[in-house]
């Protein structure tokens, strides 16, 4: 029994007020900016009491498990070029891609932690509406739902108090190109104990539908599903969520530092043959910032390659702060004939 029951039962409080804090809140979250919803998620994870339904959807982004190495998962080219947010929750496993054709659903509930872990019944009333619309979808594996054994839904949770956090995705008509583009899991530049993505075939739930839905039908389809499952009452952020929300933003989910700096320590090894020669990278990063790195090959220059290695230690592995460190020197006096810009493609 939660302390608020508690308090009520030794109050002498009567049911009605003890149940009306058993009600269930269904927020359907129709911001779109994944930094802001995964911070609402923690927010309504620790600032709440009230067991919580919630459907949402971001646009295009990676959203990568707490324990996962950002840079190992994505191909960061295709994220950079096309503007998409990478974004560490806090659940653990793998990179996930989500465009507005991915939605997300989000059950917080007030339950012994003995029950984390139990996947598959979170999973049901999705798997019960897609039944409705005839779509044979199974539980399979340790967190997915598949579609013909290819999946559409990957599951993660966290546990937070005797609070328990099952998020997953639902692929109704997101872009596979996207999703296949965005994410590389197997890099084998890095080496390190981060979690792997488990790499799967995936299909969308529009393509096995009989009749045409759009995604706000299925929206609502799922919605008034598991509205019918607990009794529970709409409710929408309010200007205070939405300040709270967007404190954490600030102070957690849109900075570098969770998203990047989280990253599991790592080794970084690359190669690279350019006109002038080739060069050898080996680096350690530690809380996304490089704590040494050291360069071979055949190249030559008038100074010694030390003093850039000196110069890189300390600094985040990212492009904008690689190039501005080395802004500071001649990199032609450590490697003739090699750019900037050559050099700091090694880098990733
Ligand atoms: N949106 C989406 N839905 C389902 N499967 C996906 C998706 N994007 C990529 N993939 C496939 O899953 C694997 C990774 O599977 P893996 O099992 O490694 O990871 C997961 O499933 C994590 C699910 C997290 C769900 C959260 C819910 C709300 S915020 S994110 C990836 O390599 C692709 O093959």
């Amino acid at each position: 029994m939660d302390k608020r029951k508690q308090e009520s039962f030794a109050a002498g409080v009567n049911r009605e007020v003890i149940e009306e804090g058993e009600k269930m809140l269904y927020i359907y979250n129709k911001s779109t900016n994944p930094y802001f919803n995964l911070a609402a998620e923690e927010y309504l994870l620790k600032e709440f009491e009230e067991e919580i339904f919630m459907l949402w959807r971001n646009g295009p982004s990676v959203i990568i498990g707490k324990n996962q190495n950002a840079l190992a998962e994505i191909d960061l080219d295709y994220v950079k070029k096309n503007n998409i947010p990478v974004v560490r929750r806090l659940s653990g496993g793998g990179a996930v891609f989500h465009d507005l054709g991915n939605l997300n659903f989000t059950f917080i509930v007030n339950e012994d932690i003995s029950n984390f872990a139990d996947f598959k019944k979170f999973t049901e009333p999705i798997i019960e509406v897609l039944k409705n619309l005839s779509v044979n979808a199974e539980f399979s594996g340790r967190n997915d739902i598949t579609i013909d054994g290819k999946k559409i839904s990957g599951n993660a949770q966290y546990c937070y108090k005797n609070r328990i956090l099952h998020h997953g995705t639902l692929l109704f008509s997101a872009s596979i190109k996207d999703l296949s583009s965005a994410l590389k899991p197997k890099s084998l530049k890095f080496e390190d104990k981060a979690v792997k993505s488990v790499e799967k075939r995936v299909t969308n739930i529009s393509e096995h539908l009989k009749k045409p839905l759009s995604i706000e039908e299925f929206i609502d389809l799922i919605m008034d599903h598991v509205k019918g499952t607990k009794e529970g009452k709409v409710y929408e952020f309010t200007p205070e969520d939405i300040k709270k929300i967007e404190k954490l933003v600030e102070e957690k989910y849109g900075t570098w530092e969770w998203n990047f700096g989280e990253s599991p320590k790592y080794k970084f090894k690359n190669e690279r043959r350019f006109s002038a020669g080739t060069v050898e990278v080996n680096m350690n990063v530690e809380k996304g910032r490089i704590e040494d790195i050291k360069f071979y090959g055949d190249f030559f220059g008038r100074r010694d390659v030390s003093e850039v290695e000196m110069l890189l230690s300390g600094v985040r592995h990212e492009e904008g702060e690689i190039k501005k460190a080395l802004s500071k020197i001649n990199i032609g006096d450590y490697f003739a004939g090699i750019s900037v810009e050559e050099l700091v493609s090694l880098l990733f």
